[in-house]
């Protein structure tokens, strides 16, 4: 993924100029970086959803309206649509692209064989917990078989136990899938535990301040997320943001 030349400016206010950010497709990437320096901005400018000043953004070569791409909101409850079943959230994108209702639900009964979905899809969303809630957006997302997922902030109205076991589950789907996966983040931790790159963005206007590599092993459970590797980065991580945000 190639970004060149990004500019992005709200009324006076300069967010991104010049910004330049290489990235390897069929990798898990975070995006962390002070309060306010753009992180939904990048993800959204880059997923197509928000035009640039100015820039190019490619993927392969290719543009983004040639890429395949699904996108998780952080507020679930006005991202699924409430007058259907969750099971019919999923088949939505499906219905959109055309695909007959035989092949739809072949697709979707193969992603679910994939993970185990413990939910009433029959169910209105309404009546989910927020997880089970998020768990249908991020499937609806992926029934499209995307080349990248975005994801902004998808845990963050969640609890404590659900957002680790999404983290679980979304870390499951991405060693099955290898799914080129954006995810921003505020919470360090996530933005370590859930990344093979992490993208560390300076204040605004906003550039690249590090790519850290966050090389421990897949899954991270327990025993990595709490060992001397996942600690010597982020005290490394800490650092490097404390120096951009005291500058
Ligand atoms: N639609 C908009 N109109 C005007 N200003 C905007 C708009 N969207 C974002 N901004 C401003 O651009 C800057 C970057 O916003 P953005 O939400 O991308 O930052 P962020 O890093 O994701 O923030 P946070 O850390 O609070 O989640 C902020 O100063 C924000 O106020």
């Amino acid at each position: 993924m190639t970004i060149r030349g990004l500019r992005k400016t709200f009324n006076d206010a300069v967010v991104y100029d010049g910004f330049d950010l290489d990235l390897p497709l069929g990798q898990f990437i975070s995006v962390f970086g002070p309060n306010g320096c753009g992180k939904s901005t990048l993800i959204n400018m880059i997923s197509g959803l928000m035009p640039m000043d100015a820039g190019e953004v490619l993927y392969d070569g290719q543009r983004i309206s040639e890429t395949r791409i699904s996108y998780v909101f952080q507020n679930y409850r006005e991202a699924l649509f409430p007058w259907l079943r969750a099971i019919d959230n999923i088949h939505y994108p499906l219905k959109v692209m055309g695909v007959p209702r035989a092949e739809r639900k072949r697709r979707i009964e193969k992603l679910l064989a994939e993970f185990e979905i413990r939910i009433d899809l029959n169910a209105y969303p309404y009546t989910l917990s927020g997880g089970q809630q998020q768990t249908v957006s991020i499937l609806r997302a992926l029934v499209t078989e995307p080349e990248v997922l975005f994801l902004d902030e998808p845990f963050s109205a969640l609890d404590y136990e659900m957002t680790m076991s999404m983290r679980e589950q979304l870390q499951k789907i991405f060693m099955k899938t290898k799914t080129t996966m954006l995810l921003v983040s505020h919470d360090l931790d996530e933005a370590i535990e859930q990344a093979d790159k992490l993208v560390l963005l300076t204040r605004r206007p906003t550039q690249v301040a590090e790519i850290v590599e966050i090389d421990l092993p897949w899954p991270r459970d327990l025993t990595v997320t709490t060992g001397d590797a996942f600690m010597a980065i982020k005290r490394h991580c800490l650092d490097r943001f404390w120096q951009e945000v005291k500058k």
